[in-house]
C-alpha cells in the first residue's frame, strides 16, 4: 500500500534521511521508532505530501507523492505531533469543517461526524469550543479529524505523547481497533506500545532504518528470548569469557549489574554456577523492544 524506496532529504547541512526503504503492507501498522532527530517525522510527513523529497520515490496505493499529491492526500488521514485545531471551533463544527474541505458529501456528513464523536468518546463534549479541552481530548479530536474523509491509510505522530497513562491506554485500544481496517503507520517512543499495536516496526537512527521486524523477530534477533538480570556482589572478579557459553546471545555488565541474554532459559543453572558466591540476587525477564533499540542505536 505504501512503498518508499531510497529516500533522502536533508535541511540546509542536517541529513535528516539517508537513502531510506521500507514499504507498509494494505492493513499492516507498521511503527517507526527512533530517537529524537533519527527523521520520523520527516519520512512521515514526505509520504502524507507535506514535505518534498530530495531523492527517492514513494508510492501511496501505486501513486507517486510527487506527481499525484492532491489524490495521495484524499486517501491519507494524519494526526501530527501537536495537532492544529481550531481554537474556537467546537469539536463538531471542527470535525464538519475538515469534513467539507475533503469533500464528504453534505447528506452524510453529519452521520459521519456523529459516528466520529461517538467512536473517540467525545459525544458528551461535541458542543464544547476546543480551547477548553485537555491534551488527551484534543488527541481524541486530532485522531476523529483524521478520519473523517475516511481514508484508508492512517499516519499517527506521537499520538500518546504527553497523556496520562489510562488515556493513553484508551487511545492504545482506539488504534487497535482500526487494525486490519485502516493502513497505519506509527512514530512513537514508547517501545511497549510499539510492542503492543504493531505488527512490524522499523528501527530508525541518524535518517537510516537500521532493521525492520516484527517485535518478536528483532527481539530475537538482538537478545534472545529471555533476560537474565543479576545482580553482583563484586563485579571485577567476573571473566566475560567464562560466560559466553552456548546459547547466550548478549552480555552487558554496567557496575554491579549483569544482564545476560539468551533464547533457552535451561542454561541459567550453568550461568550461576559460573559466577557462584558473586550472585547476590537474580531476576529473569521477558526481552524488551527497549532493549533491541538500546543496543541497535548504541551499536549503529
Ligand atoms: N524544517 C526543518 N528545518 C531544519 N531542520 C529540520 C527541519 N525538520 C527537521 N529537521 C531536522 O531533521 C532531523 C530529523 O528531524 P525529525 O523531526 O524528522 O526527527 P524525529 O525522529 O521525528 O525526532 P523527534 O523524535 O524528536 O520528533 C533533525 O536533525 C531535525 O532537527
Amino acid at each position: 500500500m505504501i512503498e518508499v524506496e531510497s529516500l533522502r532529504k536533508s535541511f540546509g547541512k542536517i541529513i535528516a534521511l539517508d537513502d531510506i526503504s521500507f514499504h507498509v503492507d494494505e492493513g499492516e501498522l507498521l511503527g517507526i521508532i527512533g530517537p529524537n532527530g533519527a527523521g520520523k517525522t520527516t519520512a512521515i510527513r514526505i509520504i502524507a505530501c507535506i514535505l518534498h523529497p530530495d531523492k527517492g520515490k514513494v508510492r501511496v496505493a501505486g501513486l507517486d507523492v510527487t506527481h499525484d499529491p492532491i489524490k495521495v492526500k484524499s486517501m491519507i488521514g494524519y494526526l501530527p505531533e501537536e495537532p492544529n485545531l481550531y481554537e474556537r471551533f467546537t469539536a463538531r463544527d471542527l470535525l464538519k469543517y475538515f469534513g467539507e474541505l475533503y469533500g464528504v458529501p453534505g447528506d452524510v456528513l453529519d452521520d459521519r461526524v456523529n459516528e466520529l464523536l461517538e467512536l473517540v468518546g467525545m459525544e458528551d463534549r461535541a458542543n464544547d469550543p476546543i480551547n477548553t479541552f485537555s491534551k488527551g481530548l484534543r488527541q481524541r479530536i486530532g485522531i476523529a479529524r483524521a478520519l473523517v474523509h475516511d481514508p484508508p491509510i492512517l499516519i499517527l505522530d506521537e499520538p500518546t505523547m504527553g497523556l496520562d497513562p489510562a488515556t493513553a491506554a484508551s487511545i492504545r485500544e482506539f488504534i487497535r481497533e482500526l487494525k486490519g481496517d485502516k493502513t497505519m503507520i506509527l512514530c512513537t517512543h514508547y517501545m511497549e506500545e510499539a510492542d503492543y499495536l504493531c505488527d512490524r516496526v522499523a528501527i530508525l537512527n541518524q535518517g537510516r532504518i537500521l532493521d525492520v521486524g516484527t517485535p518478536r523477530e528483532l527481539k530475537s534477533k538482538i537478545k534472545g528470548d529471555l533476560t537474565l538480570e543479576i545482580s553482583l556482589i563484586d563485579p571485577s572478579r567476573v571473566d566475560i569469557n567464562l560466560l559466553e557459553v552456548e546459547g547466550v546471545k548478549n552480555i552487558r555488565l554496567d557496575g554491579n549489574r549483569l544482564e545476560i541474554s539468551f533464547k533457552n532459559r535451561s542454561i541459567i543453572p550453568t550461568i550461576i554456577g559460573i559466577l557462584g558466591e558473586n550472585v547476590y540476587s537474580v531476576n529473569t525477564r521477558e526481552t524488551s523492544l527497549d532493549d533491541v533499540f538500546i543496543e541497535m542505536v548504541k551499536g549503529s
